[in-house]
């Protein structure tokens, strides 16, 4: 526009003075009119006609300028409805000879088009007169068309910026000049003055997630935007309430009024970084996973493999990408199998255990998950498949139930494992109709090899037994180890008894053979107890029970052999168990007494002393002796109970006799389970203290063998019990090992010669030995079991101390045994027949 504002200003003031409107300087003008293309012109004559018009001004109007000269103006650019408008501004200009002002104006022209001219109108002076109209009109139509446009884009532009849903901020210098309300919603600013002359910066954190510095970045998109015209990226930002949010960010550079600024769009994408985030994780878990993962496509082929897969397996993705996924199946499982897990896969999971195969060929067990992935239309787009190697843990698994079912020692089946055998061997005999049996067996004695030779060389010894019962059986057998030297096997589907017969025989015998244990050569035997499917039980249970029964008479038979279970066997079990649970009412129930035995002295014939006996007034066997029950209470575990109460009771005796005037000394035997206890020696203090007896009235008898086999704790025993004051005794003194040497460390003060040697034809050497020991070694000496004259006759020539038996109690019958002292009343305490009868004769 610039030329054109140039020419027309330089008419105009040329045109207000005639002096100037000189015709060549028109003229002139009118030439280089004519050569713009620029101006239309065409001058007008006082009448209206077109007098001249540029080639410009006809091409304007549509018109040849031929065709123009001598028409109306308004011929070549109608106005509308300022036609009017136009003619009097022609006509002010003839009165006026002034230059009408400058407007702009639409058109149409004579070709039918639609123009906007820039006009104005310039009177022309010819020598002083005013000659003719000048009308300049430059085409500004396509300035206007794009006006028009800048308005409507201006407007349009002005909405967006109002009611974007993005955020839009205006940034001139670094400072926000403007920010659109989706700006102040994102950022949550309360009005806009929040945002307002503010740099961006203060609304970023002080690091971008990649750890940059947010300020320095933001300089450098800038920058770009700058230079690129629009730069686009990801920024962290922090609304005014602190909180971060991901935005995606296209920042253009314009110019505006010559000044560069830049139009910053917002958008928060905090969903799409999560999602990206999620996606990303997910990529990492499906990648890192130390399990392999598989995705195939709707039809099973496979669409990705993670590299654990690959490692797993050996299939690599160029193996498997696009091939269907039952390519891969190890073949141990069948289709019917693949159905099954399909059909489950409807209700989009499946898992369990399989056989997968690796490249090389090899087969593993693994676990597999297999899950159906929905699109959105909820129908199965993929599947996913996740599989574990489970070698390991099966290895451990395997390894901790082989522990949880075998022995340690021998890694035989153990308990567990033999009860689950013999159920499977059960239901098989039942289905099969045929027999097995089970031998339970027992080592002998096998407890003092622990003793003698030490648990290892036991442990060795069981190991031994274990390999040589293996080679007794067959595959299809099970042999097992209960326990202790305890072992049971099953023989399954035998054809008959015989078969178990000659396995138990051909047990023994193997057992039998020395064992070489180290520097040891051991020799053990066996006692087998054998039961039947069906004949000696129907479960498992009874079949074990009876199998232990039998093994239990082949001990009582003397160990070293094997034994069928009977009905005959079960009902002395039976027996047994009645008894030993009527010993355990007994001792509850009071159903014990004491008898005694009386000592007396051989040289005076004076009671001195009384053997406390025990005996249990069974209610339906009447009175029985010591030898009936103490068997059975010693395995029942009774013999502490039983041993405490007899003591408690002799003393509570010993002390009745005190009381009535007679000092006698009371005596009770030992058992060997009441002698190796650790609190022997309390039980006796709080016997004497409960029935207030001096220690010195009680005696306590002991076998040799409770001696031997109270090991090292024998001396630090007796010596303790000797402190307490009670006098010790050895029973049946002879028939053991005692050497006089070791009795000669414990504080015995009394030795009893065994009724053996009296009985028969009285081995007068023994006893005169005997009596010349205890004499040397300052003891006192008494025999048992005395039954005549003759006896006792010796025993007083050989200087025995004192008696015992049938001649001590004819003697105090028959009032020999001197003045008892005033016995009082004693009641029934004891046997009537016994000493307290005795003690309550009036003394002779
Ligand atoms: N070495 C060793 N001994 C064990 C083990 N388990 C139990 N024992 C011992 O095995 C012995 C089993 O003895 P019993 O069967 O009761 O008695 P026994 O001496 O064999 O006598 P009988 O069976 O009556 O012939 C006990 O002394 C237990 O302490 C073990 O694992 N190793």
């Amino acid at each position: 526009m610039a030329p054109q504002e140039h020419i027309l200003p330089s008419a105009t003031h040329a045109s207000p003075n005639p002096a100037l409107a000189a015709p060549d300087l028109i003229a002139r003008l009118v030439a280089a009119l004519e050569l713009t293309p620029l101006v239309a012109v065409c001058s007008i004559d006082r009448a209206g006609r077109i007098r001249f018009c540029n080639q410009a001004c006809a091409d304007l109007s549509g018109l040849a300028p031929a065709a123009v000269v001598g028409q109306p103006l308004n011929s070549l650019f109608s106005r509308g409805d300022r036609e009017a408008e136009h003619d009097a501004l022609v006509a002010a200009a003839w009165r006026t000879g002034k230059h009408s002002p400058i407007g702009d104006w639409q058109v149409r022209t004579a070709g039918g088009s639609e123009l906007w001219l820039y006009s104005t109108l310039v009177p022309v002076y010819h020598e002083g007169e005013l000659t003719q109209v000048f009308c300049m009109d430059v085409d500004i139509t396509s300035r206007k068309v794009e006006e028009d446009a800048l308005a409507v884009a201006g407007a349009n532009f002005r909405q967006l910026f109002q009611k974007s849903g993005d955020a839009i901020l205006l940034v001139r210098a670094g400072l926000v000049e403007e920010a659109n309300p989706a700006a102040l919603q994102l950022f949550k600013c309360p009005h806009p003055a929040a945002f307002i002359g503010r740099r961006l910066a203060d609304f970023s954190p002080l690091q971008q997630p990649g750890g940059a510095l947010s300020e320095a970045a933001a300089q450098r998109l800038e920058e770009q935007a700058h230079q690129h015209g629009n730069c686009r990226y990801d920024w962290r930002y922090l609304d005014c309430g602190g909180r971060l949010f991901w935005a995606e960010v296209l920042m253009t550079s314009v110019t505006l009024n010559h000044e560069h600024v830049f139009y910053v769009l917002v958008r928060d994408i905090s969903l799409r970084k999560s999602a990206e985030r999620t996606l990303y994780l997910a990529a990492q878990v499906f990648e890192n996973s130390r399990d392999a993962i598989l995705l195939t496509d709707h039809d099973r082929h496979v669409i990705s493999i993670n590299r654990a897969y690959a490692e797993i397996t050996g299939f690599g993705s160029d193996d498997m990408l696009g091939k269907p996924l039952s390519v891969y199946r190890s073949g141990v499982e069948d289709e019917t199998f693949f159905r099954a897990v399909w059909d489950q896969l409807a209700t989009d999971h499946w898992q369990g255990e399989i056989w997968s195969r690796r490249k090389g060929g090899e087969l593993f067990p693994a676990w597999l998950a297999l899950t159906a992935i929905r699109d959105s239309h909820d129908q199965i787009c993929n599947y996913m498949a996740i599989l574990s190697d489970i070698t390991e843990r099966k290895r451990s698994e395997e390894h901790t139930r082989h522990l949880a079912e075998h022995d340690f020692l021998t890694d035989l089946p153990n308990r567990v494992l033999l009860l689950d055998r013999l159920s499977l061997a059960l239901s098989a005999a039942r289905r099969n109709d045929s027999m097995l049996a089970i031998l339970f067996l027992d080592l002998d004695r096998f407890k003092q090899i622990n003793d003698t030779l030490g648990h290892q060389v036991g442990d060795q010894l069981l190991k031994e037994v274990a390999a040589r019962l293996l080679k007794c059986v067959r595959k299809v057998d099970t042999v097992s180890r209960q326990g202790g030297d305890e072992f049971v096997i099953i023989l399954a589907d035998i054809g008959g008894i015989d078969h178990a017969a000659h396995v138990a025989g051909a047990i023994r015998q193997a057992i039998c053979q020395p064992h070489v244990i180290g520097e040891h050569e051991l020799h053990v035997s066996t006692s087998i107890g054998v039961s039947i499917f069906p004949s000696d039980g129907d479960d498992i249970d009874t079949l074990v029970k009876n199998a232990d029964i039998a093994m239990y008479h082949a001990k009582q038979g003397g160990r070293n052999n094997f034994q069928f279970f009977s009905d005959e066997m079960n009902e002395r079990i039976v027996e047994r168990a009645s008894f030993e649970q009527g010993l355990r009412r007994a001792l509850a129930e009071g159903q014990f007494e004491l008898a005694f035995e009386p000592e007396l002295d051989i040289a005076t014939g004076a009671l001195v002393a009384a053997e406390a006996l025990i005996r249990w007034r069974h209610p339906e066997l009447g009175l029985l002796l010591p030898e009936r029950f103490i068997g059975v209470a010693e395995e029942a575990g009774l013999m502490v109970p039983i041993g405490d109460w007899v003591l408690r009771e002799a003393c509570r005796h010993a002390r009745r006799w005190h009381d009535g005037g007679h000092a006698l000394t009371v005596a009770v035997n030992l058992s060997l389970t009441q002698f190796v206890r650790r609190d022997l020696v309390d039980s006796v203090r709080a016997a004497l203290d409960a029935a207030g007896l001096e220690a010195r009235f009680l005696e306590l008898e002991l076998t040799e063998s409770i001696i031997m086999k109270g090991g090292g704790a024998t001396a630090a025993t007796l010596h303790g019990l000797r402190a307490l004051g009670v006098r010790l005794s050895l029973d049946d003194f002879g028939t053991g090992w005692s050497r006089v040497g070791q009795l000669k460390d414990y504080p015995i003060d009394k030795l009893k010669i065994a009724q053996a040697f009296l009985r028969g034809g009285c081995d007068e050497t023994v006893i005169r030995t005997i009596i010349a020991m205890a004499r040397s070694l300052r003891m006192t000496v008494i025999a048992e079991g005395v039954e005549t004259p003759g006896q006792l006759a010796f025993l007083r020539d050989e200087g025995c101390d004192l008696y015992q038996g049938r001649q001590a109690k004819a003697a105090l019958r028959n009032g020999d045994a001197g003045d008892v002292g005033d016995v009082g009343d004693l009641g029934d305490l004891g046997d009537p027949d016994g000493i307290n009868g005795w003690l309550r004769r009036p003394a002779s």
